[in-house]
């Protein structure tokens, strides 16, 4: 019997890596799905590059390991189906932005029309000139055009838009949400909450090298963005509150209760029904400031 397997397009397992004390990586579990745009999202140091880096096979794993599409990085790199975009380094300054893409196309086993990419990357306008001349937001064009010649299934970005304003940011994204369209896997590396946000279907949270959340942008934000219910409630039964609809937890200070909501709107229903409970504010954390309070260095979550 044949069984027909979709390998995910991405695995990784227990993946560890340390650089002597510092623990980089510790211990990530990942799988991303075929197709899926996935954010990778953290402050600095929280260890998006090592894990980019081992995904990329240029770096080896203490433990743990990386599958891509079923195979191990090197393979599925010879055999053209992973494209990157890493911060730094891969060009040339005296080589034109065409000729650069040529040779990338040049390396690879299979490689699509050189003028097609240079067109879909947004490098036609500057093609002729010399990479050395180019802006940061021109030159991270270059480097997408060569991410993409082989037309991987596989598109790896590590912070790509970092030191671009925001024009080019945007023009950037665009170009790579039209890549995306066709049914392309890619992982980006980000520092940017608003970029995760727009343009990912799922946002994985690094700090100090753990995965801390992992789901949709929306799914991060419910988690991250609970509502706080202020109210003064005069001889308050703590163990009622608690147990009210949409309530996870309960804080007092003199008549000024807090409640630490999932669902608001059910436990306000639920307050003003049962208590004499008045001086009622709800208030939400913003996303940005969520963010900041998730991957602070040391908070406990
Ligand atoms: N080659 C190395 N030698 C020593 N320490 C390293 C090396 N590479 C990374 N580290 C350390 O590992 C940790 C994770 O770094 P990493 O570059 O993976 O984080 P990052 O999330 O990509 O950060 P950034 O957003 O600043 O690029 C940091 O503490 C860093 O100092």
């Amino acid at each position: 019997m044949l069984i027909a397997m979709t390998n995910p397009a991405v695995q990784l397992t227990g993946l560890t890596k340390a650089f002597g004390a510092v623990t980089a990586v510790g211990g990530v579990d990942l799988t991303i799905r075929r197709g899926e745009v996935v954010a990778l999202l953290g402050p600095n140091g929280a260890g998006k590059s090592t894990t980019i880096d081992m995904i990329l096979g240029l770096l080896r794993p203490d433990s743990g390991t990386v599958l891509l599409d079923g195979q191990p990085p090197a393979r599925a790199v010879a055999r053209g189906a992973v494209g990157a975009l890493l911060q730094t380094g891969g060009l040339l300054p005296d080589l034109t932005a065409a000729e650069t893409v040529r040779l990338a196309a040049g390396l690879q086993r299979k490689a699509r029309p050189v003028g097609e990419v240079l067109r879909e990357a947004g490098v036609e306008p500057f093609a002729g000139q010399k990479v050395g001349g180019l802006s940061g937001g021109q030159q991270q064009r270059v480097r997408f055009a060569m991410a993409l010649v082989a037309d991987p299934e596989l598109l790896v970005l590590d912070e790509p838009t970092t030191g671009l304003d925001v024009e080019s940011r945007r023009a950037f994204w665009t170009t790579m949400r039209e890549q995306t369209a066709g049914g392309r896997t890619v992982l980006f590396a980000t520092h940017y909450l608003d970029e995760a946000d727009a343009y990912a279907d799922r946002i994985v949270l690094l700090r100090s090298g753990k995965l801390i959340a992992d789901g949709t942008a929306a799914q991060i934000k419910a988690a991250v963005t609970g509502r706080v219910i202020r109210a003064t409630v005069p001889g308050a039964d703590l163990a009622a509150l608690a147990a009210l609809p949409g309530v996870d937890r309960v804080e007092t200070r003199g008549d000024v209760v807090l409640l630490h909501c999932n669902d608001s709107d059910a436990a306000l229903r639920g307050l003003l029904t049962t208590t004499a409970a008045y001086d009622v504010e709800v208030t939400s954390r913003n996303l940005e400031d969520a963010f900041i309070a998730l991957t602070a260095a040391g908070s406990a979550q």
